[in-house]
Parts: structure tokens; C-alpha cells; sequence
């Protein structure tokens, strides 16, 4: 799992000669937030990632100097013309070589002192193949936990850079892993949850003095703390990780730092990225906030991918259309405004055309409109930090403040009722500013306003149902996530277009699953009943009609985990036409076992549905750790059937793995497999990883009195 990897090898691409020309572009334009002449736009950064001697434009970018920045800037000017025009590859990789270190060198691996190796959620998990997995996905914390130099980040010479942000004091980090090999601002949300699972409050307590340096310095939390994350941020979720280390520590000093800065974080928001909408459906006016990133040049760790999609794509595929500079400008926003919201890319929800041409990640983000989306997530953690603020100036005895915040909640509140919540559709949708209307298609961030406490407001003091009719709306409101449950193998998509981009089907997220499951905990007991939902379960009969904004016949296609059959699905409990021997739906589709387990007594919908979703996501977790070389090493008596025997090291090869893999944490998960990684996008799937093991503990600590052995696939190679 560890995320200190050996430096890549630059090469010359394939097709390309020595001799030959890098190709080159428009000039780059300069840009505010980003000024070193080596890691922002600029002729340096753009003739090396159009060299492509990488196979991810991150890689140059992570990469500190061998020598002062003064003479790799000079060595650059001296060949070409000195501007990154007429050089051949061959020259750009002397450059490259002589110039830059290995990437993430600029970093330490960091000693964490106060490590368990077994933390005390780890004694209520009674299943041996289940806790032999836990503990060995705690012991990954020391992997992923890195720090600098006293100076800031290490670099070979006086006079060396690198990308990175120093913090003011030398404190640890948690990285997500493999190419992310910095700290990131919402993934930390997870990564806590999971450090105070594992009893190491110390190391949460250090993630959050480091973003507190960065509002310090910065007034927002940068995507990641390097300096091409500087022009934007990530979804705000700083205050509740004050909040959650609060409820697990009882620490309130943290405060006396934090508050303060908490405030101008909001402030950030309030004056960057909040507008004026006013509603089609009430006419009343509501500020809200959307992401909206303040550039017109690529992202330089996806250069060459923003390059190509603004600049190159329409010369590549008939039927797109050269871009005026405005046009252009206006693209590299929505791009960055992508990857501000944490959700880059799902052309479902920032596309004007998601499924344009599901054969490449191009051609959908050409038409991205991410500036004029109100995103239903954003809203709901900014309503989440009023409330949470509103409570810490309560604590620190400020009633002025206290009730400042709670109003400025109530009034987001009644945006997110009015403009989000659909009343027949029973679900929280994006509102689209061009249309002026809320979006059609479903998508998990509807989760986030019941993570947050909002409850739908037919659940209101003021609603004219009775408490039985509020408790049946409640569970139509979620029978679309019943039925998804119940129809695939895997966790809950992020949307249900399958649009080729890592945030659409098929991948599932730790974060939006953590998500999930904290909307279900959330649903009153009340209202929660006190039996499963009817049988069949999950049909879409009982699905508000519209609420996938898809008839149930275009929905993804699950397969048959463990084989290459491709059989439409036929519906839940049928059988499919052709073979009526077979049925689609468990038991017999492997891996999606959670939803036949005998249910607790008294146990509601809400409970059952909480219960087999981290079920489903801790059989993810394993089942995918286990096919990658995890190593359970179980008894014959803890393991009679040795379903659960390590993957041969010929298996693994011809799975490309190497033959002494001993078992990855995947960044993302499929929904339609629970014995497999995530895919699409524009980089290779990711490992480590910070917010998949963070979610794995923090569900094993809360909820490992639900978890269940699971039934992993047969490995099918
Ligand atoms: O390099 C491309 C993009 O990568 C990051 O995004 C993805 O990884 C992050 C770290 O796990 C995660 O926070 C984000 O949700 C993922 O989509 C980065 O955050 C982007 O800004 C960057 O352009």
C-alpha cells in the first residue's frame, strides 16, 4: 500500500524518434494563483507535458529540482528557442532527467508514535476472516503517514523547489496513496473518521493544525497542498472534521486555533463561489454556492488531458467544433471547477451532454457546464458547517454568533427544500442554472442533505401527513436505493450513467457510501418502521416514478460476476427469458449475498438497508484486497470450505499482478462487482488508499455488531 514509489522513467513516446520535435501549442497564459515558472502554466510546463514522457501528466509536476531553480530555468531557456519551441524528445528527456528527482521525493515517511496495532473496535469484531482484514488494513496507516523536512518540503540543493506547501510546523499527513502522494482536503474528512477508528487522535489532530495552517495563509483549504492546487479548493468539509475529532476527543481546544478559521474558510465560499438564484418554483430568491474555479489555463497536473480536450479534440473527432478563446477560456473554468468539487469527472452531473461519445473521456467534457450547476452536495455540508458552527459558538458562550449561523442555516436550509427537494420524485437533485430547472438524472449526492439533517419537508412540523404517511413517503424515498441494492452486486454508483468518467457507473466511492450510510442512520427511528421493506424487495414498481430519471429497461446492465455472460437483466426475482434455469438475482449472483440475510428482529427497512450496505462495502474491501494477494491466514478451522485461501501466485500473474502482491486497497470500487477496482477516467485506477481504509474502520468501529463474513466471487481470470 505504501505511496513512496520509485520514480517513473521518462521515455520517449511510442511512434515518436529521438530526433523528432515535441509538439507544441497556443502559449500558455499566466496564471494569478500559480507562479512558479517550473509547476504553472507557462513555456517550461507546457513543452514537458506535451512531450509526454510521462504516462501521468502528475508524475513532472511532483517532482522536485536537483538544482537551484535558477539553473534549470536557464538550462530550459538554452534549449530551442528558449521558449519550448523546436526541442527534440531526446532533449527534453536530458532535461528531465539531469533537472528533476523522483517524484514525491520531496516528502518523508513520517514515524507515528502512537500507533496500535490493535485498536479496541477490533475485540467487538468476532469473525476471524473479518478481523484478520481489519487489522491488517489498520497497520496501513504507518504506510500512508508522511512529513517534512524542518524547512518544509526536502529538496537536494539550497535553492532547490518543489510543488509542494510546506505547513507552518513539521507535523504528520495522512496521503491517499500512489500518485497522490500529498494531503488532500475532503478525502481528510474519511481518513479521520477512519485515524479515530484506529485510536489515532494525534495524527487527526495534527491533519487538522496543517489545514488550519493553510486557511491561515491561503483564507480557503487548496484542493491539496501543492502549489498547482492553488486556485481552487474540494468540498468543505473542514468544519466537520473539527466536529468529529470534537465528538471522539471531547477536545474543544482545538477551537481556540480552529473557530476563527472555520469562519473565514465559510468567508471563502460566501464571497467566491455564492450566487443569486431565483426559484422557478417559489420565486423567491436564495444565495447559494456553486464551484466555480477562476481560470483559463489546464490544470497543470492534467495538462496534457486539458490541453487535449480544449485545444486538440475537435481536429481529432468529427462533429466538435473549434472553440473561440472565450470558449476556451471558459473550459479550462469548468475543468477545474470539475476537480473542485471532488467529483472529476461525472459528465452526469456537469455535462450538457454526458453520453455524447462513451468511446473516449474526451468528448463529454467538451460540453461541460460545471459553473452553472447549484450542486445539491456542496449546499448540504455548507448548511451542516452553519449548524456545526453555530453549535461550537454556542460552546464557546457567543449567542450572537450562535444565532447568526443558525439563521444563515435555516435560510440554506429552505434553498435546499426549494430548489433541490422534488416533491413527486421523492429525491435532492442538482439545479441547473442554463435550464433554470432542477436535473433529470438521479445521483448519489442526493444523499448528502440527509447526512446533514435535512429531512424532506414532508416531514415537517407544518406537513398536513400523519406520522404513518410520513413514515411510507420516507421509505419510497428510499426504495430507488433499495432497488439498486438489490439489483447489483456491488456498492451504490455515483450516477447511473455509464459515461466512461470515474465519477458515473459504474464506480462507487468510499466517500458517497460513508455518505449513504450516515443518511440512513439519520432517518428517525420513527420513520425508519419496523420491518424490511415488502417483498420483492427492490422492485421499481415501488421506485418514485422518475426518480432515476431513467425508464428501468435503460438502466446499467449487471452481469453475472465471475463470468463474461452478458444477460440483460430480467428484474429483480425473475428469471432470465432464455434459460429459465437461471435466475439473475441471488442467490445464485455471487457476491451480492448481503441482501438475503435473515434480518434482526424488529429491525425496519432503514436498518436493513444501513445494514447491507456497509456489508456490501466491507465485502468490496476484502473481496477486491483478497483477489489482488491478500493474505487472511485463517485455520482450516476458522476456513472448513477455503473459500477464503490466498490467490496463487499464478493467478496473480496472469492477472498482471506480481506474483508477491500482497493485497491493494482500491480508490474506488464498481457497483456492479464486489470483487474488482473502479475504472475510466483520466488516470489508472488508484491505490493505498487513505478514504477506502478510513471508511472500511470507521464502519468496522461503528457498525461491527452488522458486519457479516462475506461471500467473495470466484476469481475468474
Ligand atoms: O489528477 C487529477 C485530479 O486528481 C484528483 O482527484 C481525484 O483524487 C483525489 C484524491 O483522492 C480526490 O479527492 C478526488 O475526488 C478525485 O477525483 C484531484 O483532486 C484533482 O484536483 C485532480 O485534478
Amino acid at each position: 500500500q505504501d505511496a513512496t514509489s520509485t520514480a517513473a522513467v521518462p521515455a520517449i513516446p511510442a511512434g515518436k524518434q529521438a530526433t523528432d520535435m515535441i509538439p507544441t501549442g497556443p502559449a500558455p497564459k499566466k496564471q494569478r494563483h500559480c507562479v512558479s515558472s517550473i509547476y504553472c502554466p507557462g513555456p517550461l510546463l507546457q513543452a514537458v507535458q506535451l512531450a509526454q514522457l510521462f504516462n501521468d501528466s502528475k508524475t513532472f509536476v511532483d517532482k522536485p529540482t536537483l538544482k537551484a531553480e535558477s539553473e534549470v530555468l536557464s538550462a530550459f531557456s538554452k534549449l530551442g528557442d528558449g521558449k519550448g519551441h523546436n526541442v527534440t524528445y531526446q532533449q527534453m528527456l536530458d532535461f528531465v532527467t539531469s533537472n528533476f528527482g523522483a517524484e514525491g521525493g520531496d516528502l518523508i515517511t513520517a514515524n507515528l508514535t502512537d500507533f496500535k496495532a490493535r485498536p479496541g473496535f477490533l475485540s467487538r469484531i468476532k469473525d476471524a476472516a473479518l478481523s484478520s482484514f481489519l487489522t491488517q488494513v489498520n497497520g496501513y496507516w504507518p504506510l500512508l503517514a508522511r512529513t517534512t523536512a524542518s524547512t518544509g518540503a526536502k529538496t537536494a540543493c539550497e535553492g532547490c523547489v518543489s510543488s509542494f506547501l510546506p505547513f507552518e510546523k513539521t507535523r504528520t499527513f495522512v496521503v491517499p496513496g500512489g500518485r497522490f502522494r500529498e494531503l488532500y482536503y475532503w478525502d481528510t474528512y474519511f481518513v479521520i473518521n477512519g485515524l479515530l477508528a484506529s485510536e489515532l487522535s494525534s495524527v487527526a489532530k495534527d491533519l487538522l493544525m496543517n489545514f488550519a495552517d493553510l486557511v491561515d495563509k491561503y483564507g480557503f483549504v487548496p484542493n491539496g497542498n501543492r502549489i498547482y492546487y492553488l486556485n481552487r479548493s474540494q468540498p468543505p468539509m473542514l468544519t466537520q472534521m473539527v466536529s468529529t475529532y470534537i465528538k471522539a476527543t471531547r477536545d474543544t481546544s482545538v477551537l481556540d486555533r480552529l473557530l476563527p478559521l472555520l469562519v473565514r474558510e465559510m468567508g471563502y465560499w460566501d464571497v467566491n463561489r455564492t450566487v443569486t438564484v431565483t426559484s422557478p418554483y417559489s420565486k423567491r430568491e436564495h444565495r447559494v454556492t456553486l464551484y466555480n474555479v477562476d481560470t483559463d489555463g489546464p490544470r497543470p497536473e492534467s495538462y496534457l488531458e486539458d490541453f487535449t480536450t480544449v485545444e486538440m479534440a475537435a481536429a481529432q473527432e468529427p462533429g466538435l467544433a473549434n472553440l473561440t478563446e472565450r470558449q476556451r477560456d471558459r473550459l479550462y473554468a469548468n475543468l477545474a471547477s470539475g476537480a473542485e468539487s471532488g467529483m472529476d469527472y461525472s459528465a452526469a452531473r456537469w455535462s450538457r451532454r454526458p453520453l455524447v461519445n462513451t468511446s473516449n473521456t474526451v468528448s463529454a467534457l467538451r460540453y461541460l457546464n460545471t459553473n452553472a450547476i447549484v450542486p445539491t452536495d456542496l449546499n448540504a455540508i455548507l448548511y451542516k458547517n452553519e449548524v456545526t458552527l453555530s453549535r461550537f459558538f454556542r460552546l464557546r458562550h457567543d449567542g450572537t454568533q450562535a444565532q447568526a449561523w443558525a439563521k444563515r442555516a435555516r435560510a440554506r436550509r429552505e434553498a435546499i427544500h426549494d430548489l433541490f427537494w422534488d416533491s413527486s420524485r421523492k429525491w435532492y437533485y442538482d439545479f441547473n442554472t442554463t435550464a433554470h430547472a432542477r436535473v433529470r438524472p438521479w445521483a448519489a449526492s442526493g444523499f448528502f442533505p440527509f447526512w446533514a439533517n435535512i429531512l424532506p419537508p414532508f416531514v415537517h412540523k407544518a406537513s398536513h401527513l400523519d406520522g404513518q404517511a410520513k413514515a411510507r413517503e420516507m421509505e419510497a424515498t428510499f426504495a430507488g436505493l433499495r432497488y439498486l441494492i438489490d439489483r447489483y452486486n456491488g456498492t451504490i454508483a455515483t450516477t447511473l450513467l455509464p459515461t466512461m468518467q470515474q465519477w458515473d457507473s459504474p464506480n462507487a466511492w468510499a466517500p458517497l457510501t460513508f455518505i449513504a450510510v450516515e443518511a440512513l442512520a439519520n432517518v428517525p427511528r420513527s420513520l425508519g418502521g419496523t420491518r424490511p421493506s415488502p417483498a420483492p424487495k427492490g422492485s421499481f414498481a415501488l421506485v418514485p416514478k422518475g426518480q432515476f430519471g431513467l425508464p428501468e429497461s435503460q438502466l446499467p446492465i449487471q452481469l453475472i460476476t465471475g463470468t463474461n455472460d452478458s444477460i440483460p437483466y430480467a428484474g429483480v426475482g425473475k428469471t432470465e427469458a432464455n434459460d429459465g434455469s437461471r435466475e439473475l438475482m441471488p442467490p445464485h449472483n455471487v457476491g451480492n449475498a448481503t441482501t438475503t440475510q435473515t434480518t434482526a428482529k424488529g429491525e425496519g427497512w432503514s436498518d436493513a438497508l444501513l445494514r447491507e450496505l456497509v456489508n456490501r462495502y466491507m465485502a468490496s474491501a476484502l473481496c477486491s484486497w483478497r483477489a489482488t494477494g491478500g493474505n487472511l491466514n485463517l485455520t482450516q478451522q476458522q476456513d472448513p470450505t477455503g473459500s477464503f485461501a490466498t490467490v496463487s501466485s499464478s493467478t496473480l500473474e496472469k492477472e498482471g499482478l506480481p506474483t508477491n502482491a500482497t493485497g491493494l486497497m482500491f480508490e474506488k470500487f464498481s457497483m456492479l462487482n464486489i470483487n474488482a477496482a473502479g475504472s475510466g477516467g483520466e488516470y489508472q485506477v488508484v491505490t493505498g488508499f487513505g478514504w477506502t481504509n478510513g471508511v472500511v474502520l470507521s464502519f468496522a468501529n461503528e457498525f461491527g455488531h452488522l458486519l457479516t463474513r462475506p461471500e467473495c466471487p470466484p476469481i475468474v481470470v
